[in-house]
């Protein structure tokens, strides 16, 4: 653990410096508020002791402040003299983990220190444990089709690297799943996982968000901060919609990555960072390299690996299971354990294109089991605009298509035959055989079809 030491006093940071690291600890030691607020602003910080008093104008509660406002602040503990109750109870209130007076025996302030420390851990925990339970960001992406399984082989390959992953696919895809268990699979499990959505904010916000400022650099930057490069200590930073990051700060972003050291805003100073960088886009960033508006030497760099998440509808096989994970995520949430799919629902959800993907899939599970009178979910608990795709039971009328420029007929009897293929092998609950004499076909030409249309998975092929 990291202890930061705060006082104006050489000989007690220097009492206090021997103690912590004898007993393990990597002590670094501050005279006044501005050196803990670069300590605090270049290093991950667990927790901070300092002295109320430092010097005639400066106070431990600015050192408290400015370490509460860090994104995952440390533990403090202030020193008070003796008979200062008042300033004591005013940093409790403020956030701080507990005090000490004046002289103070040294065990008391070790106890002190290793149940601060216990505490951080406990919440460092707690923190990475909510992400592992959080709906959907389980260790595990759900789906065993082919393309799924070639996915989750290159994340095992590549989770345990410090390589850079750019990960491609259409918006709702999963991209950040993905992220997590890059991240979760790897040595950095223990330490987080830091996203952020580039297209979110603003250039100016995003450089600070990422490599920091400091204090005074802007209206109401009231303390150096740490950014995410250097907060993410040994852990993972995922760049979400990197290709929506401005070409000024395209350039900075390369230096950061070439260098791996940041300089915050504001500041002159370099400051060195471990974390690993993953990075997704829906954009096809080749696309944008010609355009001109992806700058090619940062692509390159982050296009180490890339991880190519295909769109729901090419992996037709992943849409049940993805189903009943999401109706079990349900099933918990409204406490109805009862719920089910009908085979016909299963069915329909199965032949639908999900232009949104995985997230729309989600969202209609939800909906669907919210809004469930009973415990069945029929085809009437789904959305209309998925009635309007399924497989008709008869040939679709030629009144019905829009024909004229455009229109192929070739196209259309093939997506015509991808959606009897799908909803047949639903119907069959996935047994080929069956799926293949519902549809009037031989086994073989009814594995042929399949591998057409990338509906096979590996052991058909084989
Ligand atoms: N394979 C999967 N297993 C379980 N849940 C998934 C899977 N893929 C996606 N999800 C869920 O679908 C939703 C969308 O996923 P995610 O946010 O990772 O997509 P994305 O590609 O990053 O989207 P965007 O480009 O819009 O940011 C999330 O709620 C996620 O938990």
């Amino acid at each position: 653990m990291h202890i930061l030491v705060v006082d104006d006093e050489r000989s007690m940071r220097d009492v206090l410096e021997i103690m912590l690291s004898r007993a393990g600890h990597q002590v670094t030691c501050a005279d006044g508020v501005r050196r803990a607020s670069e300590a605090l602003g270049s290093t991950r910080v667990d927790l901070v002791i300092t002295d109320m008093k430092l010097g005639a104008s400066q106070s431990g509660m600015d050192v408290l402040r400015a370490a509460r406002a860090l994104p995952e602040p440390p533990e403090v503990i202030v020193i008070t003299a003796f008979g200062t109750a008042v300033s004591a109870m005013e940093a409790m209130r403020e956030g701080a983990y507990d005090y000490i007076g004046k002289p103070f025996d040294n065990e008391e302030l070790l106890l002190l220190v290793q149940k601060a420390l216990e505490k951080r851990a406990l919440r460092r925990e707690n923190l990475s444990l909510r992400e592992h339970l959080l709906p959907g960001a389980g260790l595990m992406a759900v789906g065993r089709g082919a393309r799924m399984r070639a996915v989750r082989n290159l994340v095992d390959k590549v989770a345990p690297t410090r390589s850079t992953v750019l990960i491609h696919g259409e918006s709702g895809t999963g991209k950040e799943v993905i992220a997590k268990e890059l991240h979760f699979k790897s040595p950095r499990a223990s330490q987080p996982f830091l996203p952020i959505n580039c297209a979110a904010v603003n250039e100016g916000v995003l450089e600070s968000e990422l490599f920091g400022h400091v204090k005074g650099s802007f209206t109401g930057a009231t303390h150096d901060r740490p950014g995410l490069l250097v907060h993410a200590g040994e852990g993972t930073v995922f760049l979400d919609e990197i290709g929506d990051v401005p070409l000024a700060t395209q350039v900075k972003l390369l230096r950061v990555l070439q260098e791996r050291k940041v300089k915050p805003v504001g500041s002159s100073a370099e400051v060195p960072f471990q974390a690993r960088i993953l990075a997704a886009t829906h954009r096809s960033l080749d696309a944008e390299v010609k355009a001109g508006r992806f700058r090619e030497d940062l692509f390159y760099r982050l296009n180490v690996i890339m991880i190519e998440l295909p769109p729901l509808r090419e992996r037709v096989e992943d849409i049940a299971p993805l189903a009943e994970h999401f109706l079990s995520l349900q099933r918990k949430a409204l406490e109805r354990p009862g719920l089910r799919f009908s085979p016909e629902a299963l069915a329909m959800l199965s032949s639908y294109s999900f232009p949104g993907n995985v997230r729309q899939l989600e969202n209609i599970v939800e909906r669907a089991a919210t809004l469930a009178d009973g415990d069945t979910l029929t085809p009437a608990s789904l959305p209309p605009t998925l009635r309007g795709e399924s497989a008709p039971s008869t040939a679709t009328a030629g009144s019905e298509v829009a024909l004229g420029a455009g229109f192929s007929l070739e196209r259309h009897l093939d997506e015509a035959e991808r959606r009897y293929l799908v909803a047949a092998l639903a119907q069959a609950g996935g047994v080929k055989t069956r799926a293949a004499e519902l549809l009037g076909l031989t086994f073989r030409s009814f594995r042929y079809r399949l591998a057409k249309h990338g509906l096979s998975d590996r052991e058909d092929e084989a």
